[in-house]
């Protein structure tokens, strides 16, 4: 089942278009990578998925039910975290989830259970400092543990790493992985390797529409064909295989340097079996032999430009 779908969405601020005609469907269990430079219109996005903005056109669906503008029926399956969470800085984290659970029509006992839960996994739950005291990680793992204090199925973050240092990121990522196996994650960020290192799925919103969607693999398969590395100890052992004539054709699409090639292929399986064997026949051994994969980064940008 999905998570979310997405058909044919629009919205304009003004003359401003900001979604046009976008459709996107993320699957249960997903951690989605949500990326798009500034201003693209990610936060927009979520807005109306939450049903707090009005699109201009298309549909959105949370778990097969239609959301509405200005009712929150669908956002009982939806946790939302967002960009700068608000809190109350003269409470301690569990009074805040308290109110939370208690505005959210969750029982005293099942807020209590939730909330020692979540502020457990979160690295808060012995913490007796009051919001105002904390780091801004520690206010997003707050903020994730409010977000999932009513077990939602979909939990929605937008870019809660982007203001963290390293660690703060690192502690954020391992909670969202945490959390898969019962919620599908979308979450929005400008960090690449962010969502390399976590998402199964990504999608690049651009100029209104995603002009990336798909499993990392593939994206990685069809954007870009990958390439392997080749390299020699000695120039002289790399002039003799660049000489190899059962491997000329493939020097076509390499980019050399001083003592090695990055050869570029569509069948690294194959291609690969074939410099293996000749450097068998020829009884060569290289320094190197990679299987280069092009980087979510390369991916964005020749999405974007
Ligand atoms: N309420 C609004 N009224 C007018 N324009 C708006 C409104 N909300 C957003 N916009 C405009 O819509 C565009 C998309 O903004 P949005 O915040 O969705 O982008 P974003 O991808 O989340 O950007 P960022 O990564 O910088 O947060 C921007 O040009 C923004 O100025």
């Amino acid at each position: 089942m999905n998570a979310l779908k997405i058909e044919s969405l629009k919205k304009s601020f003004g003359a401003n278009t900001v979604i046009n005609d976008m459709s996107l469907e993320i699957p249960e269990h997903s951690v989605f990578g949500f990326l798009g430079q500034n201003g693209a219109g990610k936060t927009t996005t979520m807005k109306m998925i939450l049903g707090f903005l009005e699109p201009d056109g298309g549909s959105i669906e949370v778990f097969g039910e239609p959301v509405v503008y200005g009712k929150s029926g669908t956002n009982r399956y939806v946790g939302y975290l967002p960009d700068v969470p608000q809190f109350y800085s003269y409470m301690k984290p569990m009074e805040y989830l308290r109110l939370c659970g208690a505005a959210a029509g969750m029982g005293p006992g099942e807020t209590e259970a939730a909330g020692t839960r979540l502020l457990d996994m979160v690295g808060l739950k012995n913490n007796g400092k009051k919001i105002g005291g904390f780091s801004r990680g520690m206010k997003q793992r707050l903020g994730i543990a409010q977000a999932l204090l009513h077990s939602p199925k979909l939990l929605i973050c937008d870019e809660p790493t982007s203001a963290l240092d390293p660690v703060g990121r690192k502690e954020i990522l391992e909670i969202l992985e945490q959390v898969t196996e019962k919620t599908t994650v979308l979450f929005s960020t400008h960090i690449l390797s962010d969502v390399e290192r976590v998402c199964d799925r990504v999608a690049v919103l651009h100029e209104g529409k995603l002009a990336l969607c798909g499993t990392m693999e593939e994206i990685r398969a069809a954007k870009k064909r990958s390439g392997i590395y080749v390299e020699f100890r000695e120039k002289e052992e790399w002039k003799k295989f660049r000489g190899l004539p059962e491997l000329s054709h493939l020097f076509i699409h390499a980019e050399a340097s001083g003592r090695g090639a990055a050869i570029r292929t569509a069948d690294v399986d194959r291609t690969g079996n074939e410099i293996l064997q000749a450097l068998e026949r020829h009884e060569m051994v290289p320094l190197k032999f990679e299987i280069e994969e092009p980087g979510l980064e390369d991916l964005f940008m020749e999405a974007v430009l």
